[in-house]
């Protein structure tokens, strides 16, 4: 935003762009992580992917490559603090900063819950909830010394209200969602900016197989305002607003992308 000498706005208008951000995205090697990580790098980012697979990363990388962008491909289990430690350092060392940080990476088991056994919950436990923590431990320490950063992680509408897509994740989204408020409290003081998503259904890998089925379809469209499920540009759309200069004084918050979904009543 742009001011006079007389403290007045000349421009009222912050910046969406993401030029010249260096951005690391979990869970980049598809689905929701994969359009977050290209869409970032078309506002102007270059992008750390963190995946297992580096195949489904060098994938997501050439789409950045093919916008200008830089992608740098980094294998990384983010249940493992020695793999999250070393990932966070390499792109320290190669982009020189870390400005936004993205925890996407999650799965879903859909257990009832007195069949949860607890290698599954451990699993999802780690997966959703301990990896986030840890990851944003390791940028955050890096976030606190330079005075600025943001941290936006994917929750879910199952963090706040009751689904029937497995309690262990429902949980551990509501934890995330919790995180990041308590994350916002401890760490404003460093400027940097704590914030979750939390989607409704997306068409990916992950519900790939829910999706395909018309009555559950109809069943997620009767509970949903706008009466359709997302597409993930919609979603892109608002991970870009927080990570740019116009969410900057936006906190704490988790941004539900739902087609209406959280507010349904009767
Ligand atoms: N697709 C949807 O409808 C919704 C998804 N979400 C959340 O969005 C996030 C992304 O979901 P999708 O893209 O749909 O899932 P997906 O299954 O298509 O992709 C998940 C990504 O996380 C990565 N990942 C999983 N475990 C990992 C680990 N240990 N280390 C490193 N990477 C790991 C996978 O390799 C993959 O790249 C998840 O946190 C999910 O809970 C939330 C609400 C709705
Ligand atoms: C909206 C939920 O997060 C959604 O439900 C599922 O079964 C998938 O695991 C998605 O995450």
């Amino acid at each position: 935003m742009a001011e006079n000498n007389k403290g007045e706005f000349t421009l009222y208008l912050p910046s969406f762009s993401l030029k010249n951000k260096v951005i690391v995205v979990t869970g980049a090697g598809r689905g929701i992580g994969r359009a977050i990580a290209i869409g970032m790098a078309e506002a102007g980012a270059d992008v750390a992917l963190l995946a297992r697979t580096k195949e489904d990363l060098e994938e997501t990388a050439c789409h950045i490559h093919n916008k200008g962008r830089k992608a740098y491909v980094l294998p990384t289990d983010i249940t493992s603090r020695m793999e999250i430690t070393e990932s966070v350092e390499e792109v320290i060392k190669t982009f020189g900063k870390i400005d936004i940080l993205v925890n996407n990476a999650g799965m879903n088991i859909r257990s009832q819950a007195l069949e949860v056994t607890d290698d599954e919950w451990q699993k999802i436990m780690d997966t959703n909830l301990k990896s986030a923590f840890m990851i944003s431990q390791e940028v955050g320490k890096h976030f606190k010394e330079q005075e600025s950063g943001k941290i936006i992680t994917i929750a879910s509408v199952a963090g706040h209200v009751a689904l029937r897509t497995g309690v262990v994740y429902a949980a551990t989204k509501a934890a995330l969602i919790q995180m990041t408020k308590v994350l916002a409290l401890e760490w404003g003081k460093y400027n940097i900016n704590v914030n979750s998503i939390g989607p409704w259904y997306f068409r990916t890998p992950l519900t790939e197989s829910l999706l395909k089925d018309e009555e559950y379809v109809n069943d997620i469209l009767a509970v949903t305002p706008l009466k359709r499920i997302g597409e993930l540009p919609e979603l892109v759309g608002p991970a870009v607003f927080l990570a740019s200069d116009a969410g900057n004084y936006v906190s704490g918050q988790t941004l539900f992308v739902d087609g209406g979904m959280k507010i349904q009543g009767f």
